[in-house]
């Protein structure tokens, strides 16, 4: 098998983060709100449904959609359990959103969703008096609608998914709620809170303070393109030789643009062309296979880069010398235990990776040769892509178990990754 090169310009669908909050937000809104390029992948049409199930009328149009908000206290109870399937996002938001309202709710997922651990939004969401029961701390998940009162919170972990649901309970809740991060994650509730409803939060000196009682305003959202999803083509295009690829509108959320930063440290032939518009920060990026050296990632460096972890392990993998990866224990907890993941099934690819309690030690720059041609994603979408672009750099060809995963947050990536395979 020769090694194909990568080029041409490529649009990345829509941010997930975005696209969730989008449907939430626009949900509990009073008017029409609109969002363009939202991201029609399994985990936000999983929010879709949901609100649906709560009579919210929402028009689909392409990757369009029209909200009929229906206020702060219009949902209603959905008749049959709300089905999270494989969305992490999806089930602690709204079970934040859902600890405040006046009816029960019910939530199912999948079994990987159903591992995955619910006590970090029970423990803040019982204090402010939510009744909310799980099964051993999993899903399912029962929710019985209280009155909430606010509260002040220091989170534990830096988790957008537990700060945005003390955020949308916050809202709903009878007094102030304050919360403090140990680090800062992504902040798109607080943007787009600020857009819906300016009066509902402040933030200053680190510290979010929501004020309750203020109607959110419908709004239109355009939806950046999700560097999470950009983020494997930054990677292909950096290691697999003679590449270069543009990829247009781009998120460059400061909270989300750790690889940024990372490929810049690594001497990466990347340019970055901003987009002058209000909102979301975006631009188009411009990606040249090229001489890389190794990076270090910390704890602090994390948040902004939580979900890009697998495939930056395969970049180390490309690059001479020792890279190192740590306080990343938040990756066994995803949907699948990434750092296992990524060790086990890398290393059957030829990586020398050595995992850790908290991270990854991995020796790259020797060529990847495949000793086993049958590689597991365990179901987890960012490590079927991690092993699809690596599979551009192998002598043989692999199988994916559960390639189709992909779908969870981005149905189109092979196809959108071959149309940039040259031979
Ligand atoms: O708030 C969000 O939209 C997300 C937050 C992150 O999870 P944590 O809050 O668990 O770090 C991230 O991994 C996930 O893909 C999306
Ligand atoms: C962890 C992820 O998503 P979620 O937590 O929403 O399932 C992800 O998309 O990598």
């Amino acid at each position: 098998m020769t090694t194909p090169t990568l080029k041409g310009t490529i649009q990345v669908p829509g941010d997930k983060s975005i696209s969730h909050r989008a449907i939430i937000f626009g949900s509990i809104a009073e008017g029409q709100t609109t969002v363009s390029n939202f991201l029609r992948s399994n985990d936000c049409l999983a929010t879709l449904q949901a609100f649906r199930q709560m009579g919210v009328h929402i028009k689909e149009d392409g990757n369009s959609l029209t909200i009929d908000g229906v206020g702060m206290l219009g949902l209603q109870e959905s008749q049959e359990p709300l089905d999270m399937q494989n969305s992490g996002t999806s089930t602690r938001l709204m079970a934040g959103l859902l600890a405040g309202q006046h009816f029960d709710s019910h939530m199912v997922g999948d079994a990987s969703l159903s591992k995955r651990p619910m006590g970090r939004v029970i423990t803040p969401l019982s204090e402010m008096n939510g009744t909310l029961v799980a099964t051993d701390g999993h899903l399912p998940m029962d929710i019985y609608g209280e009155v909430l009162h606010g509260i002040h919170y220091r989170l534990p972990i830096a988790s957008a998914q537990v700060k945005s649901a003390i955020i949308l309970a916050a809202l709903t809740a009878q007094s102030d709620t304050t919360i403090e991060e140990p680090l800062p994650s992504r902040d798109h509730s607080e943007t787009m809170l600020k857009l819906f409803s300016p009066e509902s939060i402040d933030k200053e000196d680190g510290l979010i303070t929501i004020h309750p009682d203020h109607p959110l305003k419908a709004q239109h959202v355009e939806v950046p393109a999700d560097i999470s999803s950009a983020a494997f083509f930054l990677v292909a295009g950096a290691i697999v030789p003679g590449s270069e690829i543009t990829i247009e509108r781009v998120g460059l959320n400061p909270t989300r643009d750790g690889i940024i930063r990372v490929l810049e440290q690594m001497g990466a032939d990347l340019t970055i062309d901003r987009i002058d518009q209000p909102g979301e920060p975006m631009a188009n990026l411009t990606i040249k296979a090229g001489p890389l050296k190794t990076f270090h990632i910390e704890e602090a460096d994390i948040p902004a880069l939580v979900d890009e972890v697998p495939i930056l392990a395969l970049l180390a993998t490309a690059v001479d010398g020792v890279s190192t990866i740590s306080g990343a224990a938040e990756l066994r907890v995803k949907e699948s235990d990434r750092l296992a993941a990524i060790a086990s099934e890398l290393g059957k690819l030829g990586a020398s990776i050595e995992e850790k309690p908290d991270g990854l030690i991995i020796t790259g720059g020797k060529p990847l040769t495949v000793q086993d041609e049958q590689v597991d994603s365990f179901g987890d979408h960012r490590i079927a892509m991690t092993l699809k672009v690596a599979s551009l750099l192998l002598d043989k060809e692999i199988t994916i178990k559960d390639e189709d995963c992909m779908a969870v947050s981005y149905p189109t990536f092979s196809t959108d990754l071959n149309t940039l395979i040259r031979k």
